[in-house]
C-alpha cells in the first residue's frame, strides 16, 4: 500500500454562502512534485490556504492528513512546526530588514551558507542582494524569488507554492523549475499551483481544479491535454458532466 505525506479527503469549504471547495480529494507521496492546474478563480489558492490552516479557512467537512495524522484541527503555526509551508502568491513584506535576514527567519537554526545558497538557487547574486533591504525598491519578480529562496532555505517537508511563476519572466521560469527540482531532490514534497500548463511538465503528477473540485488527475501530459481541451472560464453544467465522464473512462 502507498503511504502518503499528504492526503486530502472529501474537503468542503463554504464562504459567504458560496461553495469554494467541493469534495476535494488529493494525495501526495513523499518527495513528489504535484502540479495543481486551474483557471483563475477555480479554488487553487483557497485550497492552499485551507491546507496551511490560515484563519478563516476552516473546512466545513473533510480531513487533511499529514503522514497519516489528522491535522485538520491544527493551527497554522502548528502545521508550520510539522514542516508545512506556503509561499504566498503575493510575497509578504517585511519592510526594511535585510534580504538575508528575511530568508533566515523560517530556518530552524541560522545558517549563513544556506542563505547564500538559497539566493544563488533563485539566481539572485548574494553579493548584491544579501544585505539589501526588503523594501519597495525590489521589483515584484525579485520579491517573488526572495520568497522562494526563504522557502528553499527552510527545507520544508511540504512546500505549497502558490503561483511562483506569476510576475516572473520566461528566462527565470527556468530558474524556478530548477529550484523546484532541487527542493524535491533534497527531500521536500511540492504542491505547485499554477495556471500555466507548460509548468505541469516538471510534475510527477498533475491535477486540474475546476469550480472548487478536482476535475482530473493524471500524468502531466494527460492533465495538460485535458486542461487545454476543456478549460475555459465558465463551463456549462453539461461540459462539467462530460469532464467527469471522461475522467471515469480514463481511469477504467
Ligand atoms: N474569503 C472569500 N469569500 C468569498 N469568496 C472567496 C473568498 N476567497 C476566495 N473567494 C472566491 O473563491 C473563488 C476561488 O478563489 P481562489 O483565489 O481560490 O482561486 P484561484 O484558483 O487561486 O484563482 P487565481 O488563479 O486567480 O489565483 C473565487 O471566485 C473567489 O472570488
Amino acid at each position: 500500500m502507498d503511504s502518503y505525506l499528504l492526503e486530502v479527503k472529501n474537503l468542503y469549504l463554504t464562504r459567504e454562502g458560496r461553495v469554494l471547495l467541493n469534495n476535494v480529494n488529493l494525495s501526495l507521496k513523499p518527495g513528489e512534485i504535484h502540479v495543481l492546474l486551474g483557471l483563475n478563480g477555480s479554488g487553487k489558492s483557497t485550497l492552499a490556504y485551507t491546507l496551511m490552516g490560515c484563519a478563516g479557512y476552516t473546512p466545513d467537512r473533510g480531513e487533511i492528513l499529514f503522514e497519516g495524522r489528522d491535522i485538520t484541527p491544527l493551527s497554522l503555526s502548528e502545521r508550520a512546526r510539522l514542516g508545512i509551508t506556503l509561499a504566498w502568491q503575493e510575497p509578504a513584506r517585511f519592510e526594511g530588514i535585510p534580504v538575508g535576514k528575511y530568508i533566515s527567519l523560517g530556518m530552524k537554526e541560522p545558517d549563513r551558507q544556506r542563505v547564500l545558497e538559497a539566493l544563488e538557487a533563485v539566481a539572485l547574486p548574494p553579493a548584491q542582494y544579501a544585505y539589501r533591504a526588503v523594501d519597495k525598491t525590489l521589483s515584484g519578480g525579485e520579491r517573488k524569488r526572495i520568497e522562494l529562496a526563504a522557502v528553499y532555505a527552510m527545507r520544508p517537508r511540504l512546500a505549497i507554492l502558490d503561483e511562483p511563476d506569476s510576475g516572473i519572466d520566461a528566462l527565470s521560469l527556468t530558474d524556478i523549475e530548477h529550484l523546484i527540482r532541487r527542493m524535491a531532490a533534497e527531500g521536500s514534497t511540492i504542491l505547485l499551483i499554477t495556471h500555466r500548463d507548460e509548468l505541469a511538465e516538471i510534475g510527477d503528477c498533475a491535477s486540474l481544479m475546476c469550480l472548487g473540485s478536482i476535475a482530473f488527475i493524471g500524468n502531466p501530459q494527460e492533465t495538460r491535454r485535458f486542461y487545454r481541451e476543456h478549460c475555459r472560464l465558465h463551463p456549462t453544467p453539461l461540459e462539467l458532466m462530460r469532464m467527469g465522464l471522461e475522467q471515469e473512462e480514463g481511469q477504467a
